[in-house]
């Protein structure tokens, strides 16, 4: 960090006792839209897990990963404050704007943290309060500590962290970890690729300018597209594991072969630079694609629950 950027974050910190903090700006350190898809996919995991949970506690479960991603997400913008007021997405984020003083995010994020993993354990079991604190871990410690300032690789492998929670969901019900609750971990593992550097694309100017090292900085953006391409046609295979396994069926196998190859002719769009605002749209349709096929999971296992 140059002087000039640490002195104004030293002034955010100290601006930022100022102003009184409303509720709404609490709940954007918590990220809610990317909780939103944290969520959905973590109750799918539950869901669709061999097995019974009371409905109670399969809310408190949900519950649980919900206050966890939010509490990642408020360390995660304590940290970037430095970096937020100068890129131009994130200066209005809470902190950098002076709405939320920089250590109240943190001091959130550690006690949201600390409740959510004792209830997790508590309240459902060992295993996905360890999942859910691992996440926690990556997301602050391995991703955004330590890999997002230092290698393009960043969001490869601190994207672990959000491929968890559906894993986290299977662990509430079943107690333990399987291929299938791997195959979960493993399509959110390979969709994050192309989600980011797609974003990334068109945002690259301001990671530039705060110096982190994002894939189309530092490779340039024909290998940044080539490299997504190679994330999505790995992706497509690895959806029909659960085809494969016998857990999903028909309804899921063909809602995934087509909103995969949707996704792979994004994929490809960006590639041939087919229109200027292909990765835009490729990023917009990455967050519903995760949607669909996650919806799809429930639709099938209830179909298959109807016809028997
Ligand atoms: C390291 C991995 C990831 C990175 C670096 C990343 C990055 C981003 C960024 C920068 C945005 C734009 C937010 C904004 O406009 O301020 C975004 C949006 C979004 N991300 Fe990701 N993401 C990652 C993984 C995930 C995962 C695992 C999920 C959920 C399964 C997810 C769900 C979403 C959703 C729903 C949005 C749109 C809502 C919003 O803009 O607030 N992301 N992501
Ligand atoms: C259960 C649990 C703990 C889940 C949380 C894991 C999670 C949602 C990880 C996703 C990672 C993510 C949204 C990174 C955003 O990148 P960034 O922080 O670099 O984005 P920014 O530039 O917008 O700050």
């Amino acid at each position: 960090m140059t002087k000039q950027a640490a002195q104004q974050t030293l002034a955010i910190d100290r601006v930022a006792a100022l102003p009184v903090s409303e509720v709404r700006d609490y709940i954007a350190l918590l990220k809610p839209g990317v909780m939103s898809l944290v969520v959905f996919t973590g109750a799918v995991g539950l869901l669709i897990a061999p097995g019974y949970i009371h409905p109670f506690l399969a809310l408190v479960a949900i519950a649980c990963i919900a206050v966890a991603s939010g509490a990642a997400a408020s360390i995660n913008m304590w940290y970037d404050r430095d970096i937020d007021i100068h890129m131009k997405r994130t200066q209005n984020r809470p902190i950098p704007a002076g709405r939320v003083p920089a250590d109240e995010a943190l001091s959130l994020g550690i006690a949201l943290s600390i409740v959510s993993v004792t209830v997790m354990a508590v309240a459902i079991n060992f295993a996905a309060a360890a999942l859910l604190a691992l996440s926690i871990a990556f997301y602050v410690f391995v991703y955004t500590m330590w890999l997002k300032r230092s290698t393009p690789q960043n969001i490869v492998i601190g994207g672990a962290a959000g491929a968890f929670p559906p894993m986290i969901g299977w662990a509430s019900v079943t107690g333990g970890i399987d291929i299938n609750s791997i195959a979960l971990f493993l399509i959110i593992f390979m969709w994050t690729p192309p989600h980011f550097w797609a974003l990334a694309l068109f945002r690259c100017g301001d990671y530039a300018k705060v110096g982190v090292p994002m894939m189309p900085v530092v490779a340039g953006e024909a290998a940044t597209k080539k490299q997504m391409l190679i994330y999505t046609v790995l992706l497509v295979p690895i959806t029909l594991v659960p085809v494969a396994t016998g857990l999903l069926g028909v309804f899921y196998g063909v809602t995934a072969v087509l909103t995969g190859l949707w996704f792979l002719r994004h994929a490809i769009r960006v590639l041939r630079n087919a229109e200027e605002k292909a990765p835009q749209k490729m990023f917009g349709y990455s967050i519903l694609y995760l949607f669909v096929l996650f919806g799809a999971m429930v639709a099938d296992i209830w179909i298959k629950g109807y016809l028997v």
